[in-house]
């Protein structure tokens, strides 16, 4: 594998410097690499800077020090290279389904027959192709998302960047969207960088798990969950039983509650 493929984060910080007000460090020295094909979670207490780098990942936020690159291409901006959801669900509401899948191919000039396949694809990958001619309105919040995460996949970014897109949902819905998630990419075998700040989400979903701290926003801890190989895939019961997971899970809650009585402190 080349070396500089896959996302590479080095030494990124950023100070918020708001007229008037103290400078805010949300992120100082974070470094951090995600091959290719894995999955990599951001996870950490709230306001630790968790969406501020992936913002930055997805070039709407410039770091103030320090540099990212994605496949050996430095980030200065938003590219099509990178497609993001959002917790909220951004589907066009005048387009249907099918539509909205196929819009940000529209405005790429695919060829339309290649187009069309792909569309159908993702409409199929995410179990949609029952509802493709309906309005996003006429959908549940985990359909909503799924025509998000279907958009931006056909698209056929090199990282996909998401930012909570399961917090709306209710768990049940959690679940099916994170196993569907999980069967997807790993088909696609799609680069994946996903805030959250769930344990259970990020050990499920990461093969690495990056935890910031706060105040400002370091990476303290690398996790890499390698134990879920001797799970059967899909397999959350098991996974949840496993003594690598009790032990990674406690240790993770520890890391939160040490997080949390130093939350409040100026940065
Ligand atoms: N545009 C901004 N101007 C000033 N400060 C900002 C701005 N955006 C974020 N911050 C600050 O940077 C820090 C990190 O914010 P960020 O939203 O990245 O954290 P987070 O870990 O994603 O939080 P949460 O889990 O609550 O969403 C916070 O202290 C926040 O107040």
């Amino acid at each position: 594998m080349h070396t500089a493929s896959g996302l590479i984060i080095e030494g990124a910080g950023k100070t918020f410097r708001a007229g008037g007000r103290d400078p805010r460090v949300a992120l100082e020295g974070v470094s951090l690499q995600l091959p290719p094909g894995q999955v990599g979670v951001l996870l950490g207490p709230s306001g630790c800077g968790k969406s501020t780098l992936l913002r930055m990942v997805a070039g709407l936020e410039e770091p103030t020090a320090g540099a990212l690159s994605l496949n050996g291409r430095p980030v200065t901006g938003p590219g099509r290279d990178r497609g993001m959801v959002f917790q909220s669900y951004t589907s066009f509401p005048w387009l249907t389904v099918r539509q909205n899948v196929a819009y940000g191919l529209k405005i790429t000039g695919d060829h339309s027959s290649l187009r069309e396949g792909a569309v159908e694809h993702f409409i199929q990958a995410v179990r949609l192709q029952d509802v493709a001619d309906a309005y996003p309105h006429e959908l549940s919040g985990g359909m909503r998302q799924r025509v998000a995460i279907a958009r931006t996949l056909a698209n056929h970014p090199e990282l996909l960047l998401m930012d909570e897109p399961f917090g709306a949902l209710d768990p049940e819905t959690r679940w099916q969207m994170q196993e569907l998630l999980l069967g997807i990419v790993r088909k696609e075998r799609t680069t994946v960088l996903l805030v959250s700040h769930d344990i259970e989400e990020a050990l499920y979903l990461g093969d690495v798990v990056f935890f910031l701290s706060s105040h400002p926003g370091r990476l303290r801890e690398v996790i890499r969950p390698d134990f879920k190989k001797d799970v059967p895939a899909g397999d959350r019961e098991a996974l949840l039983d496993h003594p690598e997971y009790r032990r990674l899970d406690m240790h993770i809650r520890r890391l939160m509650s040490e997080e949390g009585s130093t939350q409040g402190q100026p940065a």
